[in-house]
């Protein structure tokens, strides 16, 4: 019996590039290699998605507990919990269907973690639209894992090579956003990035806290959340011997980062954090009309689980083309490796 680390991977919205991607993961040899992986989907969705990426040699192998997988190069293992009638079926479309069946791939993989059947999760994009209608009103996964888990201290991570950013806060207006950014919260959050590079190999992590406002608020001028609330959080992390420093003006920190000025990147909203690290990942190319990369990770620290997924959404423009690119996958499989085993992550 293999010793590989065991990776539950959901398949994501049946209607999504979701089980393309993961077929075209799952063809390099190089991935069985790494480790034992295992859909938690559909595997008539996944037979289709074979035909889909033209690879007729990969077998699609169903099994209803992971003492069945075989983590063969040439078959892919999916824990098939026949959702979805594929002869009633809509790929590119949000519905209740795939809703309801990537709200139960995901709430399967958090048990199957939690029971210790799998060493780390991954997951494929699910839409938020689609769940809500479903009945589960969530606003994405971390919010689901976090709940699933029992977990009230957590938050959200993106990676791109160097680059590494935490969230203060994620899906909420910017509105509310801007009312998120507490002591308490950005100091949280602060803690957590240090121990997410610790847990990465970063022994000595050097943390940069983003300031909220256009210039860091130019000392009060355009606004006062720094000098209120970010401030003060970080000189108590610097008191708890966390090397951070900050507020740094919004709009340079993150050349600063990449360039190694800092191994992560506190940012206080969504799409902070979000932009800087999709401008790397995602690499459109107008000549030819297709995305050239879609890399980066998504990962939930403060998790008593291991969850990296995917960075980019549901991509319902080219769901069933054979286009999408498997890239973020690849590198979502590759971190939760790594996370497995380091198993700091907190
Ligand atoms: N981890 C998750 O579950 C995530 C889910 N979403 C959800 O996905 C849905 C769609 O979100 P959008 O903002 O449209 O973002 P998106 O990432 O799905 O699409 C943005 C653009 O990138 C392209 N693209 C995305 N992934 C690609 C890939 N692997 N290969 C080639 N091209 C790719 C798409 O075709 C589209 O042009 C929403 O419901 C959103 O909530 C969005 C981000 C993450
Ligand atoms: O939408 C996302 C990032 O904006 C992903 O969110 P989740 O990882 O919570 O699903």
């Amino acid at each position: 019996m293999s010793e590989k680390l065991k990776i539950g991977i959901t398949m994501g919205d049946p209607a999504s590039i979701g089980p393309e991607i993961t077929v075209r993961a799952f063809a390099d040899k190089a991935l069985y290699e790494m480790c034992n992986p295992v859909v938690i989907g559909d595997a008539d969705v996944m037979a289709e998605a074979v035909k889909i990426v033209g690879k007729p040699e990969i077998r699609i192998n169903s099994i209803e507990k992971i003492s069945d997988a075989k983590f063969e190069y040439g078959t892919i293992d999916v824990y098939d919990m026949k959702l979805v009638d594929i002869s009633n079926f809509e790929r590119g479309t949000v519905s209740v269907i795939s809703g309801e069946a990537a709200f139960q791939y995901v709430k399967t993989v958090i048990e199957l973690a939690l029971a210790g059947e799998v060493d780390a999760t991954v997951t494929n994009a699910l839409n938020k639209e689609a769940i809500n209608l479903a009945g589960h009103h969530y606003s994405g996964h971390t919010e689901i894992y976090a709940d699933l888990t029992k977990t009230s201290k957590y938050s959200m991570m993106l990676a791109h090579e160097n680059l590494r950013v935490v969230h203060v806060s994620t899906h909420v207006s910017l509105r509310k956003a801007c009312d998120l950014v507490k002591k308490e919260r950005v100091l949280e959050v602060i803690r957590i990035a240090n121990n997410a590079c610790k847990a990465l190999g970063i022994e000595s992590p050097k943390v940069g806290v983003a300031g909220l406002n256009p210039h860091s608020g130019e000392n009060g001028l355009f606004g006062d959340e720094e000098i209120l609330e970010i401030i003060p959080a970080i000189k108590q992390a610097k008191q708890e011997g966390i090397i951070v420093e900050g507020p740094i003006p919004p709009d340079t920190i993150f050349s600063k980062a990449k360039g190694g000025m800092y191994d992560i990147v506190v940012a206080m909203y969504h799409d902070q954090g979000h932009i800087p690290l999709k401008v790397l990942g995602f690499v459109y190319n107008q000549k030819e009309q297709k995305w050239d990369a879609v890399s980066g990770v998504n990962i939930t620290l403060g998790l008593p689980i291991i969850r990296v997924s995917v960075d980019h959404g549901t991509a319902f423009d080219q769901a069933g083309m054979g286009t999408a690119s498997e890239l973020s996958l690849r590198n979502a499989i590759e971190y939760s490796i790594l996370l497995a085993n380091s198993k700091k992550i907190n």
